[in-house]
């Protein structure tokens, strides 16, 4: 059944030369947001990731993302770059060598999650230069969480870097596009 004040009209993108439209989603008292999936588009992912390419600060040696949809995302942009990457989980896994926990409160599509970083590939990021690399920098919640995690492997983090940025965080994240942060019915 669809929702009374559902908006009709989907949001459009363009990186290079990939067009999407996106459906509006509800999230809490937000109102409606585009929602960004990379998941199953490869397409999307590899134009959204050529288009990140040239925004990799100079001098940086790692990538930390997180599971799920940035992923693909992550994963293509080190293919590109050449970059190692590390991704922190939302789940514990049982292999896990002592991880890294660390609490994300209010995101902006759910409510507070718990990150883990395998121990083993925590220690891949210390001494190194670290770019965070999201899908959507909203509140710069789930960002700061993963800042963390950086600075608890010993590493340092040398930028934030999103396909898509949406409303106002104080981090210094460098975003293809913008998204309304709320899309009025
Ligand atoms: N619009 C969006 N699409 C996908 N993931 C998000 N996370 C926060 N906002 C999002």
């Amino acid at each position: 059944m669809s929702q009374p004040n559902q908006p009709s009209q989907p949001f459009e993108i363009t990186v290079g030369n990939v067009t999407r439209s996106l459906r509006l989603v509800p999230v809490g008292q937000m109102g409606f947001v585009p929602l960004v999936e990379f998941l199953g588009d490869s397409e999307l992912t590899r134009a959204v990731a050529q288009a990140l390419l040239p925004l990799i600060p100079e001098g940086t040696e790692a990538l930390l993302t997180v599971v799920t949809n940035a992923l693909p995302l992550a994963h293509e942009l080190s293919d590109l770059s050449g970059l190692p990457y590390e991704v922190a989980r939302k789940k514990r896994r049982t292999y896990m060598q002592a991880p890294l926990i660390q609490e994300v409160p209010g995101l902006t599509l759910g409510v507070s999650e718990t990150l883990w970083l395998d121990g083993l590939h925590a220690r891949r990021l210390g001494g190194k230069k670290v770019v965070i690399v999201q899908d959507v920098i909203a509140t710069g919640a789930m960002a700061t969480a993963l800042a963390r995690l950086v600075e608890r492997s010993g590493g340092t983090v040398h930028g934030y870097l999103a396909a898509f940025k949406q409303g106002e965080s104080s981090l210094p994240v460098r975003a293809l596009q913008e998204l309304p942060g709320r899309v009025e019915p």
